[in-house]
């Protein structure tokens, strides 16, 4: 059996579960493709992180990085857990609006905050604003001033340290379009304007430099460079950050082949380098705020397809479709991501068959599995791939007008629809005809 499934997550008639209701279930209810998360497993991630920063008696802050998953219910969550929220877009500032999240626990990111977007922030009272360029910090500047507003900012910093990731999720390199350049002093720069702006409030200094990041080493130094940084701000700008956002990136586990180190044994390793840098350079010590994305829902979600289509090459390749593909995981073709997948009626059933899972969007490339060991299997069978619960439906298109599949949360047994399946009706809804009149037949 798949090593992430355990006897646990199987019911009596061997079918695959998720927060205790059957995969089948959900599969004939709601149909497929399907999003389907085990909400009890994101609280548990959430409770995880909090012990960390209790344990080791240190002030922080959890925000939740919803780009990895954004919707309604998600904010709602994320709001009962007690936990903040990072937005980066007027998007997802307005569907945490519209979840009653308390704004003022949003952090609003983002390399070209619109003009719009950051008077949206200002209006609805959002906490703290991630100032990422020049630009921004002048044109907020600017805002903050016509409107005499007091605004809660934080910088963020690239502190020209690679993390060891796909160069496409990798941030915190000094060649990178997020943050200001430390190497080159402009983050001092930006430290001294932002004082100088009589209505910003600059708390804290910000850094993300990656995403599924499987080593310590990365964290570490960048605790170790921000901190030698604000020592430095101490003696020359009478600068004393009081927040150090280290940013989300955390890798988690989506194969057999990826150990990753719990997303808590990184905190651990972050605070005890902050308490130990803090003393000894003579640093006050700082509260910590994390921004996990990925390692809060990646492993609570899965999707569940249909099995459609098959075609079997002598000697080269059985390739299996599912419903759907690319349009609702886009990370395989993007990023080379790798997945696993279960047949859902039976996931302890043996191998019989190796075949590589192929979406149904009009790519060559649109594939989501290559090489997946199934047992036995025919057209109408549920199949569940792992993991999906991160940068999936977040990241989904309509390409070939393909409808996005609805969204479901799963808890002691119970299902509930969050996000509804659009329709075909949805995708022309913003569509208008075309103007131009008919030309008369001559
Ligand atoms: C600023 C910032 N914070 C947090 C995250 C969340 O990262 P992850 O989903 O890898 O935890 C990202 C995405 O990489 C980010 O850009
Ligand atoms: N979307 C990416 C992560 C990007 C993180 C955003 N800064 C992924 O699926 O892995």
């Amino acid at each position: 059996m798949n090593e992430q499934i355990t006897a646990a997550d199987l019911n009596a008639e061997h079918h695959l579960t998720v927060g205790g209701v059957d995969t089948l279930a959900l599969a004939e209810q709601y149909q497929t493709p399907l999003y389907v998360y085990d909400t009890g497993a994101i609280r548990d991630e959430i409770a995880a992180f909090k012990e960390v920063f209790e344990r080791n008696h240190v002030a922080y802050q959890i925000s939740y990085a919803s780009k990895a998953f954004a919707a309604v219910a998600m904010y709602q969550l994320a709001a009962q857990a007690g936990i903040h929220c990072d937005v980066v877009s007027g998007g997802e500032m307005y569907t945490a609006k519209q979840a009653g999240f308390p704004m003022d626990h949003l952090s609003f990111h983002g390399n070209n905050k619109s003009l719009d977007e950051l008077t949206m922030a200002l209006d609805s009272g959002v906490g703290c604003i991630m100032v990422d360029n020049f630009y921004e910090l002048q044109l907020l500047t600017k805002l903050t001033t016509e409107r005499e507003q007091k605004t809660t900012i934080m910088l963020r910093i690239a502190p020209g340290i690679s993390a060891h990731t796909h160069e496409y999720i990798s941030t915190g390199q000094e060649d990178s379009k997020f943050g200001f350049d430390l190497n080159s002093g402009q983050a001092d720069t930006a430290v001294k304007q932002a004082q100088a702006a009589p209505y910003l409030d600059l708390v804290g200094i910000h850094c993300h430099i990656g995403s599924q990041i499987f080593e310590l080493d990365g964290f570490k130094m960048i605790v170790d460079k921000l901190i030698t940084v604000f020592a430095k701000w101490q003696q020359e700008l009478d600068f004393y950050p009081q927040i150090m956002n280290v940013g989300g990136g955390f890798g988690v586990k989506y194969t057999s082949e990826d150990q990753p180190l719990k997303p808590t044994e990184f905190v651990d390793a972050i605070l005890k380098e902050t308490i130990a840098q803090t003393k000894a350079l003579n640093v006050p010590m700082l509260e910590i705020w994390i921004e996990p994305g990925r390692s809060l829902v990646a492993t609570a979600g899965m999707t569940l397809y249909t099995l459609g289509a098959s075609k079997d090459i002598p000697g080269i390749r059985k390739y299996l479709a599912v419903d759907g593909g690319m349009g609702d995981n886009i990370r395989p073709a993007l990023y080379d991501a790798k997945y696993e997948a279960v047949l859902a009626k039976n996931p302890s059933l043996p191998s019989e068959q190796v075949v590589s899972l192929a979406g149904k969007y009009c790519e060559s490339g649109d594939m989501l599995i290559w090489n997946q060991q199934l047992p036995a299997t025919q057209p109408g069978d549920v199949l569940a791939v792992l993991d999906t619960g991160a940068y999936g439906y977040s990241m989904a298109s309509n390409y070939n007008r393909n409808p996005r599949p609805a969204v479901v949360f799963c808890e002691d047994g119970k299902s509930q629809l969050v996000v509804q399946r659009e329709s075909y009706a949805d995708l022309t809804r913003l569509d208008l005809p075309l103007l131009t009149p008919a030309k008369a037949e001559s």
